[in-house]
Order: structure tokens, then C-alpha cells, then sequence
């Protein structure tokens, strides 16, 4: 182990590996109190939930993003069988709406104190204005993040996904008990790659980020344990 203990870690390290011993070689470098970890798509896709309940039994807090989006019933389903596997937080699209965000808080009530965070996410952070138009929505990004974050916070979710640009906004406009997960950051120096509403670490908390999910800055880097040990110093 190479990574200092931290209480609360802030830094998520998402695993998009497309290869299980590459994550697993990363893993087996740091402590599971030095950060939590993430599977998106391209792990879940490839490994499946095994691969899910093995960083779960090395005791880390993982963040399974699948960001479900799906008629009600489904996602409420897909949200429980989140929890089955143990992991620490789960996330639904916001834009789902807000019965299907309410289905999957409701599926969540059986596990008690087990039951994993449920967050929404709002616009994804590679998305800015032209994109939004480009699909009908003809709004600014901050505009849209907070009629997204108030209708997560009125179907009872524990917080949303968001670029750190808006995190001081959400923080002030839905107090400071609603999390607020950000992506898009990029340690200065850093390729942007195909993010858009970026910040760095120290200012994304200094802007009110409860935590950040950071992929390839880490996960790409030549020393990924040495890199996260620098953004937790920094936090
Ligand atoms: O839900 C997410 O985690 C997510 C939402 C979002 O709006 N933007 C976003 O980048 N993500 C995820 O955060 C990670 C960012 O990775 P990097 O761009 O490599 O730091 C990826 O796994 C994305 O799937």
C-alpha cells in the first residue's frame, strides 16, 4: 500500500479499464481509505457483476454508475439488484423524471441502512449549450443541472452528478446535506479529452464538490497510485 488513509475520501477514481488486470494491478496499489472507486459501463459491460463483488469484498466503496434510464419499473429493479451487489452509491438520469426517480428511491426502502446513496445525474459534463440544443433543449447547462438537482431533491435522492462549475449554486440553492458528485476534473496540466465543463481538484472544492470523480488523469498516468496521492494532498 502506497496511498496515505484519509477520512472520508472526496477522490472517486473512476476504473474505466478495458482490461480487469490493469484495474486490478491499480487497485492492489492503494488503500481503500485513500479513495473510493468507480465501474461505469465499459467494466459492468465487460466483467460484469463479479467483478463488481470482488473491489466490494477488498472493501472499497464503490460507485456503480450505470446511470439508469428507463420506464419506472425497470429502473426501481436495476436499482435493487445495485444494492444486492453492496455497493456504496448508485446512479439513475435525472431526466428519467421524477416517478422513475421516486420508483427507485421506493425500491431502495427494504435495505434500511444498507441501502446504497441514489444520485441523478443531471447535463453530463461533456455536454455544453450546442449540445443541449442540438436535442431540443434550448437552455443554458447551469439553467437545466438545476431544474434537473431540484426535481432530484423533491423525488428524495440523496444528491446528483454535475459539472463543479455548478456545485456552488446547487449548494447554496439545496443546502449543503445534498451531495454533489462532480466529474470533469482535470488536475492542472491535464488532457481535457472529451470533457467540457472542467475544474480542478482544489477548485472543485472549494466550489462545494462533495466528491470527485477523477478517470484517466489517474488511471492513464505512468504512477496512477502516486498521482492520486498528490490530488489528495491537494484537497
Ligand atoms: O456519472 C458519471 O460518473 C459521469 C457523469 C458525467 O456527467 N460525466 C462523467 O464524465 N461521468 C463519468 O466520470 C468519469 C470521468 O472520467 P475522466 O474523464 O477519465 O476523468 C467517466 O467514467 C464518466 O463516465
Amino acid at each position: 500500500m502506497t496511498t496515505a488513509v484519509i477520512t472520508d475520501p472526496k477522490v472517486i477514481v473512476a476504473l474505466d479499464y478495458a482490461d480487469q488486470h490493469a484495474a486490478l494491478n491499480f487497485i492492489d496499489q492503494i488503500d481503500p481509505g485513500s479513495c473510493r472507486l468507480k465501474i461505469g459501463k465499459e467494466m459492468f459491460t465487460h466483467f460484469g457483476p463479479a467483478f463488481v463483488k470482488q473491489i466490494v469484498d477488498r472493501k472499497f466503496d464503490l460507485f456503480l454508475d450505470l446511470k439508469f434510464h428507463d420506464i419506472p419499473n425497470t429502473v426501481a429493479k436495476a436499482v435493487a439488484a445495485s444494492a444486492d451487489l453492496g455497493v456504496w452509491m448508485v446512479n439513475v438520469h435525472a431526466s428519467g423524471g421524477r416517478r422513475m426517480m421516486e420508483a427507485a428511491k421506493a425500491s431502495l426502502e427494504s435495505y434500511g441502512n444498507d441501502a446504497p446513496l441514489l444520485i441523478a445525474v443531471t447535463v453530463l459534463t461533456s455536454m455544453e449549450q450546442q449540445d443541449l440544443a442540438e436535442i431540443g433543449l434550448n437552455v443554458d447547462p447551469q439553467t437545466h443541472v438545476k431544474r434537473l438537482a431540484q426535481l432530484t431533491q423533491q423525488a428524495g435522492l440523496d444528491g446528483v452528478v454535475c459539472s463543479a462549475h455548478e456545485a456552488a449554486t446547487l449548494t447554496q440553492q439545496l443546502g449543503s446535506e445534498f451531495k454533489l458528485i462532480t466529474p470533469g476534473i482535470r488536475p492542472a496540466g491535464s488532457d481535457a479529452g472529451d470533457q467540457r465543463r472542467i475544474m480542478t481538484p482544489a477548485q472543485a472544492v472549494a466550489a462545494g464538490s462533495d466528491y470527485l470523480v477523477i478517470g484517466r488523469p489517474i488511471t492513464q498516468a505512468e504512477d496512477p497510485a502516486k498521482v492520486l496521492s498528490q490530488i489528495n494532498l491537494t484537497i
